[in-house]
């Protein structure tokens, strides 16, 4: 029997929250292999062994801004850092043999995520707002729900998240949204209600609103509600550990390495 060698990974902003989620699972897993680890040129420990910054021991890999260099030989690509590093890290990647790319980052604009899209003529691309088998199932409850209940039932999406995010709603929270609109059967950019502040009039009948809060360290805390005149639907899900995140994306990982260059999301990855 032959063994299968491990999958080779590298990883973008190996030094961030999911980043070292990511990093320290790649290492402790015998189908993965830390292959490489890269972080933004202004961070501090350029150079340094990844195992100094995750408080293990030494691994071989070093942090590097050096993303084409890193990744030659290696069999995938996982980014869970900002559009911008994220678009750029695809041009990097060209001259390397790397084709399979899992994308966490979010907060990309309609015209990032256009040019994040064209990209997927060139690799196989899983891209998604959230790896989690929960939230993934979430999303097709929320999907049928929303065709089942019809437009008398108020949709809203709510998520909390610690402080340090800097985009909102999040990707998750547009994720749901997406699949409540598919449910409802028309594109979340018809349905979707502009933040509410001020003087806003009535809730229109038929559409989906986003409410957002950020609070200390809440890793992610995401519900959809339905609201009717005598009673509320309500879906939702908790993240307890990032490492939830960084399993998804290594399963996705794994699975797009030999897949045809496309645009994939974890519903292709999960068979949902
Ligand atoms: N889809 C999913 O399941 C999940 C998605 N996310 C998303 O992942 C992203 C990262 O989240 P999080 O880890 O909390 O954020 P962090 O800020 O902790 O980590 C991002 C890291 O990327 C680094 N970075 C920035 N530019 C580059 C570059 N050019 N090359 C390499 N690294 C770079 C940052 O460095 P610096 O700080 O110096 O800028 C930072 O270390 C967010 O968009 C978040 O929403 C998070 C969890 C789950
Ligand atoms: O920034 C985070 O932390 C997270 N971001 C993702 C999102 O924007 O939905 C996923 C997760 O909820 C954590």
């Amino acid at each position: 029997m032959t063994e299968k060698s491990p999958t080779r990974i590298v990883v973008a902003g190996a030094a961030g929250r999911m980043g070292q989620a990511l990093s320290g699972l790649a290492l402790s897993d015998p189908d993965l292999e830390l292959f490489g680890a890269t972080e933004a040129p202004v961070f501090p420990g350029i150079g340094k062994d990844i195992g100094e910054i995750l408080g293990e021991r030494d691994t071989g890999v070093q942090l590097t801004t050096d993303l084409e260099a890193a990744a030659q030989g290696a069999h995938a690509y996982v980014d869970f850092t900002r559009p911008q590093a994220t678009l750029s890290a695809l041009s990097a990647l060209k001259g390397t043999g790397v084709k399979a790319v899992v994308i966490g980052t979010t907060g990309f604009t309609q015209d990032e995520l256009l040019a994040l899209q064209e990209w997927s003529q060139h690799y196989a691309i899983v891209f998604s707002g959230n790896f989690s088998l929960g939230v993934n199932m979430l999303a097709e409850l929320v999907r049928r729900a929303a065709k089942s209940l019809g437009p008398e039932w108020d949709i809203e999406v709510l998520e909390t998240h610690h402080r340090h995010k800097v985009d909102a709603p999040s990707g998750t929270a547009l994720l749901l949204g997406e699949a409540a609109a598919d449910g409802c059967g028309a594109p979340l950019d018809d349905l979707r209600l502009p933040p509410y502040d001020g003087v806003t009039g009535e809730r229109p009948e038929g559409k989906i609103g986003f409410s957002v809060r950020r609070s200390g360290g809440v890793i992610g805390e995401h519900e959809v509600s339905f609201g009717a005149m005598e009673e509320v639907l309500s879906l939702s899900h908790t993240a307890l550990d990032r490492r939830v995140f960084a399993r998804g994306a290594m399963k996705a990982a794994q699975w797009a390495v030999g897949k045809p260059a496309g645009w994939y999301s974890m519903k292709h990855v999960l068979g949902l």
